[in-house]
């Protein structure tokens, strides 16, 4: 009862945004820890925190939905609706978007939102799914991606949308589109950014095989731009930030949109149906009943 209205408050939030930030933390503003000016007053929802620094015109958001970050409908809600928050504020250029819960960054689509669900609700999670993704990818902010945890599936997508990303250097921490392993599909649309980043032999053959890539490997393969000391991430994340505003946005922005329109509208262009074919893929019974034996197996590896 209670998931179900946090289900439907968090839809209607989808298509109107500004529901959600009256009755809730979302849009507060509390000084963060040892801060005290403007710049260094925090806000954020209850599954993202949002750390914004006025002066360099940077702000940290964090996942904090444990214990994994998994993509649950209300998470995906609340990171469409920081970042635009963030985008509306002439103030910031650049986020960098990392993980409050320890040891894994995202842990991609929250599987009990699509196991055992109705087809309706399956396609209100794709379609907050693919606002993330669109959101994300064709953001006018400069967004580097902080991964300090485990990087699979949809946390992979997340990482991939952002323009940089800095991977902790921890062999547990892997990254890559596993979703073969489950017996699902990536959808065109994310298997056009795999393409975009890493070309189509490594995609063919990672897609395939559901690669999860360690640092190195993933270093070398070019899905993510650096593999740095663990107590590092956060400072190379600023780093290339500062890389990358230095660029004149007008220009920068520009020419990210060049890059990455086509992809986008493809998505734009076929929405409808992307929905249905994920809706009608994931309750088939074949599917529904994989899902189920893989959330089981995680459950059971516990302990
Ligand atoms: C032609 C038509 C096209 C149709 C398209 C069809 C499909 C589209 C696919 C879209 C693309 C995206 C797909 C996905 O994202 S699927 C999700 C894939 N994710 C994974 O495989 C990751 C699974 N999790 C793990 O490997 C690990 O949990 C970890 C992230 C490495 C963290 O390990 P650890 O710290 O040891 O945590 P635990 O494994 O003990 O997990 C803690 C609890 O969290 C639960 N959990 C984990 N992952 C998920 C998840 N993705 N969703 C929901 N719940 C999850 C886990 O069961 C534990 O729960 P418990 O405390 O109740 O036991």
């Amino acid at each position: 009862m209670a998931l179900a209205s946090g289900v439907r408050f968090a839809a209607r939030a989808l298509l109107r945004p500004w529901a959600l930030l009256r009755g809730t933390t979302l849009g507060r503003t509390e000084p963060a820890a040892g801060g005290g000016g403007d710049g260094a007053r925090r806000f954020g929802s209850q599954r993202v925190l949002v750390e914004p620094d006025a002066a360099s015109g940077v702000a940290v958001m964090k996942l904090r939905n444990p214990p994994v970050n998994a993509l649950s409908l209300e998470l995906l809600t609340e990171l469409v609706i920081s970042l635009e928050k963030l985008e509306n504020d002439k103030t910031f250029r650049g986020v960098i978007l990392t993980s409050d819960c320890p040891r894994v960054f995202c842990a991609g689509l929250d599987l009990t939102e699509i196991c055992g669900r109705n087809p309706a609700h399956c396609a209100e999670y794709w379609k907050a799914m693919q606002e993330l993704w669109l959101r994300t990818y064709l953001s006018s902010l400069v967004l580097v991606a902080a991964i300090n945890g485990a990087c699979p599936a949809g946390g992979c997508i997340i990482a991939l949308s952002c323009d940089c990303r800095v991977l902790a250097d921890n062999p547990k921490y892997r990254i890559g589109l596993n979703e073969t392993l489950l017996g699902i599909i990536a959808p065109f649309w994310l298997k056009d950014t795999y393409v975009n980043t890493i070309g189509h032999r490594a995609s063919e053959q990672a897609l395939q095989l559901g690669s999860l890539f360690p640092p190195a490997e993933a270093l070398q393969v070019g899905l993510v731009d650096q593999v740095v000391p663990e107590d590092q991430v956060q400072s190379t994340a600023l780093s290339e930030m500062a890389r990358w505003l230095a660029v004149p946005d007008h220009a920068r922005q520009l020419t990210k949109n060049m890059m990455r329109k086509a992809t986008a509208d493809r998505l734009l262009r076929q929405r409808d149906a992307d929905t249905q074919n994920f809706v009608s893929f994931v309750c088939r019974d074949s599917i529904q009943k994989s899902l189920q034996a893989y959330l089981e197996k995680l459950r059971q590896r516990k302990g």
